[in-house]
């Protein structure tokens, strides 16, 4: 089973796409650490001549070891560098593969990120949309930096959130939008433990559906 897992930053797509892995024994990939390793690479020449082509370099030399570093690709900056360099078409491609492989692997596997029902995988079984509202996105990542001992400024993280999803959704080659056939969930109201019930129960209608249509 193919499950792609969509959203804006801080919605918990990431909490919810590893809590539907493991409910369903599957393999789950964070799309947005390739963009944020990528970023990383290239943080130096940020804004600089040379950026875009240092950013590709890094896309197509991408592997499996340059995710381990999880604190430092979850920082703010890092979600900043990630969403400059995720605007340059050649490096989306040169993920592409990465991604693709990983969701087709035999058995399947669950990816969140921005568009993955869009572009990496528009032959998911099933797509979820999550959405929750700025604020609740704000505090949410708010307490997840202060759980690690940083000092938190909310009013420039709220600003900081906006301006990166106003940057992906303009983002021409970014495929950050609903896909017409995702299933929208939206969190703002709901705990952990209940969006991913909530998430659960819509992937299981959608294959009780798809079961029920074989001949
Ligand atoms: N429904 C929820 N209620 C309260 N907190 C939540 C909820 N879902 C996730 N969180 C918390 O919000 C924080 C951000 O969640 P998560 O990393 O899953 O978001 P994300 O959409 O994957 O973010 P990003 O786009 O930056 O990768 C985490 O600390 C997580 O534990
Ligand atoms: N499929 C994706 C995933 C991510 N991005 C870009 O990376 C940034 C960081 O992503 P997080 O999910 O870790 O917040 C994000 O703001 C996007 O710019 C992407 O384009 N496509």
């Amino acid at each position: 089973m193919m499950i792609a897992v969509d959203g804006p930053a801080a919605s918990g797509k990431g909490t919810l796409a590893a809590g539907l892995a493991g409910h369903y024994g599957l393999p789950c990939l964070d799309t947005g650490l390739l963009y944020r390793a990528v970023g990383r690479a290239v943080d130096a020449l940020e804004d600089q001549p040379g950026f875009e082509a240092a950013a590709i370099a890094a896309a197509r030399a991408l592997d499996a070891s340059h995710l381990a570093d999880v604190a430092e690709l979850g920082s703010a900056r890092s979600g900043v560098l990630a969403s400059k360099v995720a605007v340059i078409a050649e490096v989306r491609q040169a993920l592409f593969d990465y991604q693709r492989q990983f969701a087709t692997q035999p058995g399947g596997a669950v990816l969140d990120g921005r568009d993955i029902g869009t572009r990496i995988c528009p032959d998911a079984d099933v797509k979820l949309f999550i959405q929750a509202d700025s604020k609740a996105r704000m505090e949410r990542r708010a307490r997840q930096l202060e759980s690690r001992g940083l000092v938190v400024d909310r009013y420039a993280l709220y600003h900081q959130i906006e301006e990166r999803d106003a940057r992906d959704m303009a983002n021409p080659n970014g495929g950050f939008y609903k896909a017409d056939d995702a299933h929208l969930l939206d969190t703002t109201l709901l705990g952990i433990e209940a969006a991913l019930r909530a998430a659960i129960a819509i992937v299981d209608e959608v294959m009780a559906r798809k079961e029920g249509s074989k001949p």
